[in-house]
């Protein structure tokens, strides 16, 4: 659905893309991850045909990025929204709608659906007059007035409460689950582990991982194994709750050392979990950099038993 290839933005001699080459397949919701400056929202402009690429190409549904058939089959959310504060939602979104030549009837029934999906409350209320995050909701209704088939969405939940945040990042995933294609770049790695189908990781420009969530693990994540043990051993934290000692390490040689060594001792290993590494772990380990820290509770990640 949307080819890039070999993508490059300099500014004045500065990189800010550095050579980006991927594709997103029809119905993906397709993550854009890293830390600030890393180019994340360069690469969403060139997308959209908002930016002009130094070299390299886009194609989206076939049509070349910036051309008419591209923009009338694309909606693009930028990270701040701008919009008309004198408006209503509505008369914002028939004014948009209108400028897509949607016919008036359409537009109704889809602004409806869309305002409606989007619990978006008190829709006729001045814009000015909206919080940040119904202001969010109608700027991505504004990106369905024309029932695109690609969705480009910077950061389409930065900045707002955890409870709208958690709408917006759903919302989107359903928009991928009724067909849309959806490339969307956020700092907060939680929303793009809870939906992406597949990512890129920039730095500097550079794309520094790619795949789905489970590749990039397989290639750059090492899995934690949490032991417990009935009697202390090396390194092993005792856990007062529990009444046992729970040491981490890093591999299976290292969990059957552990296992030797509470056995030497007249123990045994009681249990054994494992813990994936979270996607922010990961870009620890490759960048060297944190991408979020107001990241989602520890509690929220995946833990797994493993056979003992
Ligand atoms: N119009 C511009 N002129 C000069 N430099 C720019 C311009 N736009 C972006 N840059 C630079 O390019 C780099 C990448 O910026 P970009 O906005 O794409 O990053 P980002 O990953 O979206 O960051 P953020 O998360 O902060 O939005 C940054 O160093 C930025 O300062």
């Amino acid at each position: 659905m949307i080819r890039v290839d070999d993508l490059r933005k300099a500014y004045d001699g500065f990189v800010a893309v550095d050579g980006s080459t991927f594709e997103v397949d029809r119905g993906e919701v397709f993550g854009v991850v890293g830390p600030n400056g890393a180019g994340k929202t360069t690469t969403l402009k060139m997308l959209a045909g908002l930016v002009e690429p130094t070299s390299g190409d886009v194609e989206i549904a076939g049509a070349s990025a910036g051309s008419l058939d591209m923009r009338r089959n694309l909606g693009f959310l930028p990270e701040e929204s701008p919009l008309y504060e004198e408006m209503t939602a509505h008369g914002y979104l028939e004014f948009f709608a209108d400028l897509y030549d949607v016919p008036t009837e359409t537009a109704r029934e889809r602004i409806e659906e869309a305002l409606d999906r989007l619990d978006l409350e008190h829709r006729e209320r001045r814009i000015g007059d909206m919080s940040k995050g119904m202001k969010r909701k109608v700027a991505i209704a504004r990106s369905l007035v024309n029932d695109p088939d690609v969705l480009i969405y910077d950061e389409p939940a930065s900045g707002l409460d955890p409870l709208t945040t958690n709408y917006i990042i759903e919302f989107t995933r359903e928009l991928a689950d009724d067909g849309k294609t959806i490339v969307f770049s956020a700092h907060n790695l939680y929303h793009v582990e809870s939906i992406c189908d597949r990512l890129i990781v920039m730095n500097h420009g550079d794309i520094i991982a790619r795949g789905t969530l489970d590749e990039i693990r397989d290639e750059h994540g090492q899995t934690a194994y949490h032991v417990y043990t009935d009697v202390p051993v090396r390194d092993a934290a005792h856990d007062d709750d529990e009444d046992h000692y729970q040491v981490v390490v890093g591999d299976m040689d290292a969990v059957e050392r552990v296992r030797r060594e509470a056995q030497a001792d007249g123990g045994r290993v009681v249990d054994i979990q494992t813990e994936d590494p979270s996607l922010e772990d990961i870009f620890l380990d490759i960048a060297g950099e944190r991408v979020e820290s107001a990241r989602e509770p520890e509690a929220e990640r995946p833990t797994q038993e493993v056979e003992t």
